[in-house]
């Protein structure tokens, strides 16, 4: 049976329905976030988790544990749920030390005295804070403050760890630290991690699996791979991916066993099976989009609007006949040598949606399996 498990779960917020039944299996040791816009009911999700919440209906298990039931009535205090917790507000004690801060739960537990200190010790070194522990969280940057928060987690030593945005009250450098060392911190604890964010960068480079989020619903459980590279439909296409992926109008006739797809001034073939034909939406990633300075088969004619190099990479903004698209190239280019250009790309790169329903048509075959959400 999954670390997590959440059956059915459901939750109306007076006659607002937040979460409209969900379904998650998260396995032990694995790093899950949920990722979705504001509103979408992540922290709502990792609430009912906690305990903070109580669902409407359903069932939920941790560590095969039944903590709360709708049939059973069984509703488990968060306390006595085993679980570690680090939210946005890092939720420190003001009057309290750090050494105070990080030892609470081990002193209200009742364990040995040299027990705690070990622990303490370990924790404090693990995040760096050694000879900081009797200062007041006052008297702590905000990034030092966040690593007390960690180092109480280290030193509860939890099976299970909730995160709620815990780096958006970060600047930019610190963020990216963090980042590794909450992946580290789960890695070495061995913690089964559930981890909400908006931040889709945060959710690619740290998470095992993402749960991605709309409207209460999950639209997709993957990899980060999966999830960029397969997204199940267009909301996750367009939600993941920074510059935004490319949609072009296209039709899909069937041909050959295969299809068609043409579109936009391009043209490809694909192999599909469950899908008959008809409107569909073709997505290009802007690092799929190829410049080309001279004029090709297949390629579209484009003008450049706007070059950004970002560093690393350069954006450049496009006009196509009826559109404005986005490349995105792996090089520092402060201007292009013409504005005139045309652009192809990889067929193999492109991504196909189902019009109407906004299905990836070739999803069905590709779902991943590590991973149980309906
Ligand atoms: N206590 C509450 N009472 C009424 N409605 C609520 C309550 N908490 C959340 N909601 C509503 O439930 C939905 C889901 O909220 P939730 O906070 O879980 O979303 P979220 O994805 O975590 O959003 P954010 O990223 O903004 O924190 C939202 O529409 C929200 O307005």
């Amino acid at each position: 049976m999954s670390e997590v498990s959440l059956n059915g779960i459901t939750k109306y917020y007076g006659g607002y329905l937040a979460l409209p039944e969900m379904n998650l299996n998260i396995e032990k040791g694995q790093f899950v976030t949920l990722l979705g816009p504001s509103g979408c009911g992540k922290t709502t999700t990792l609430r009912i988790i906690a305990g903070l919440e109580t669902p409407s209906a359903g069932a939920l298990h941790l560590s095969e544990r039944c903590m709360f039931s709708d049939k059973s009535h069984e509703n488990v205090p968060p306390e006595k749920r085993g679980l570690g917790f680090i939210f946005q507000s890092y939720a420190l004690w003001p009057n309290m030390t750090v050494e105070r801060n990080i030892t609470l739960a081990l002193r209200q537990a009742k364990m040995p005295q040299a027990e705690i200190a070990e622990r303490l010790a370990q924790a404090l070194k693990k995040v760096q804070l050694e000879g900081l522990q009797d200062r007041y969280p006052s008297e702590l940057s905000g990034g030092q403050q966040q690593r007390v928060a960690v180092a109480r987690l280290i030193a509860a030593r939890n099976g299970i760890l909730l995160m709620d945005e815990p780096l958006s009250n970060l600047d930019a450098v610190l963020r990216t630290e963090m980042r590794a060392e909450l992946k580290r911190l789960s890695r070495e604890l061995k913690a089964t991690t559930v981890y909400v964010t908006h931040d889709q960068v945060e959710a690619l480079t740290m998470s095992d699996m993402i749960v991605v989020m709309n409207d209460g619903r999950i639209q997709q459980a993957g990899t980060p791979y999966e999830i960029y590279h397969h997204p199940a439909n267009l909301f996750v296409a367009e939600f993941i991916g920074d510059p935004k992926v490319n949609l072009f109008d296209a039709t899909a006739e069937r041909r050959d066993g295969g299809l068609r797809i043409s579109g936009a001034g391009f043209g490809f073939e694909m192999a599909a099976h469950g899908f008959g034909g008809g409107a569909v939406r073709v997505a290009v990633r802007p690092e799929h989009l190829r410049i080309h300075t001279s004029p090709r088969e297949g390629a579209v004619e484009a003008r450049i609007d706007v070059v950004q190099p970002t560093g690393s990479q350069t954006i450049v903004s496009l006009d196509m006949p009826d559109q404005r698209v986005t490349a995105l190239v792996a090089q520092f280019r402060e201007s292009w040598p013409q504005e005139r250009v045309w652009l192809d790309f990889d067929p193999a790169h492109a991504m196909v949606f189902d019009a109407a329903s906004g299905e990836n048509i070739l999803h069905r075959a590709e779902a991943p399996a590590s991973i149980a959400a309906e």
